[in-house]
């Protein structure tokens, strides 16, 4: 069943195009992945569907409701966990996801309730009664949830919340949206992290520059491309100009660059795998290991717009 439908979605900010006649659905019960990198217009896309922002033209409707036309109806069924952390640090963490619950109209013992549940679910019930001030980064950003899913939510909207934080607080939110999905949320997770969503979400929808370039479950993604193949080459050191060379070598989809590792993605491996072994030998290169690896996600960016997603 299509539950969030975004039609020819357009917004510009005065001369700068953010979101390009972006169009998707997402069915009740996903966890849908939007991925791409910083300035690919992720947050611009949520804050319309979320009604923070209007678009120039289309239509987001959720459950069938128009957001342009009944907001409020539409705000009561999402849990928005913003980008920027949205919590007071002079209130602790229990009034602070008393004050969200009380802004979704939960009053009383039933409030008492789902603040305790939202502290367990996010292990924070130790540190109740603690400002945030207090609190590292990853437990700030575990508030910033519990404030979001205080009023159970059917959707819950997750804008880039791993940014920053420690990788056990990573986990412990990656493993928390799915529990929260396994109890009957519908997920949309932004992320400029490829890894992130390749984990948890089944299908993905990848942006680049205010367009929507590929959407679909993410082995169907990867499949589509698997006319292309990935040599990893650990190195020394790396050099611009062997990079700049593998690029222009025939037969080359992208080249890209993380620490000492390059990854060529490339049609055949096996035939171009000679050639990249002469350019690096020519640029004094020395090779610790090379290996063909899998293709992931990053690939599938890398493929579509010839550059890596963290560029
Ligand atoms: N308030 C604003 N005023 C002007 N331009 C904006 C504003 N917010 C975003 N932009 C621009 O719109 C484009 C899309 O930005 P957006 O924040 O939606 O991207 P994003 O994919 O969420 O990136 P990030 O991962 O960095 O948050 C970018 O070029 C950005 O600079």
């Amino acid at each position: 069943m299509t539950y969030i439908q975004l039609n020819n979605v357009i917004k510009r900010y005065s001369h700068q195009l953010a979101v390009d006649q972006v169009s998707f659905t997402i069915e009740k019960g996903e966890v849908f992945g939007l991925l791409g990198p910083n300035g690919a217009g992720k947050s611009t896309t949520i804050k319309m569907l979320v009604g923070l922002l209007k678009p120039d033209s289309g239509e987001i409707l959720v459950d069938g409701i128009d957001v342009k036309k009944r907001p409020i109806d539409v705000k009561k069924k999402l849990g928005l966990v913003p980008q920027e952390l949205a919590i007071y640090n002079n209130l602790s963490a229990e009034e602070n996801i008393a004050f969200f619950g009380g802004l979704h109209g939960l009053r009383g013992k039933h409030l008492k309730e789902r603040i305790e549940e939202a502290l367990t679910f996010t292990g924070l019930e130790d540190r109740k009664k603690d400002k945030p001030v207090k609190f590292s980064g990853g437990m700030k950003r575990r508030l910033n949830i519990a404030c979001a899913i205080v009023h159970k939510p059917d959707i819950i909207i997750m804008d880039e919340p791993t940014v920053g934080i420690d990788p056990q607080s990573r986990n412990h939110i990656l493993d928390s949206i799915l529990e929260l999905n396994r109890m009957g949320a519908t997920i949309i997770y932004t992320s400029h992290y490829m890894e992130e969503v390749e984990a948890i979400c089944k299908r993905v929808g990848i942006m680049d520059n205010g367009k929507l370039i590929a959407l679909g479950d993410k082995n169907h993604l990867k499949k589509e491309i698997t006319s292309g193949e990935k040599i990893l080459v650990e190195t020394a050191e790396v050099n611009a100009s062997a990079v700049d060379a593998l690029k222009k070598l025939h037969g080359i989809l992208g080249v890209s660059v993380k620490d000492n590792q390059i990854e060529v993605y490339s049609k055949s491996s096996q035939e171009r795998l000679q050639d990249i072994l002469f350019i690096l030998a020519n640029h004094q290169i020395m090779i610790k290991n090379i290996a063909l690896t899998d293709v992931n996600l990053e690939n599938v960016f890398l493929h579509l717009t010839g550059k890596s997603l963290r560029d």
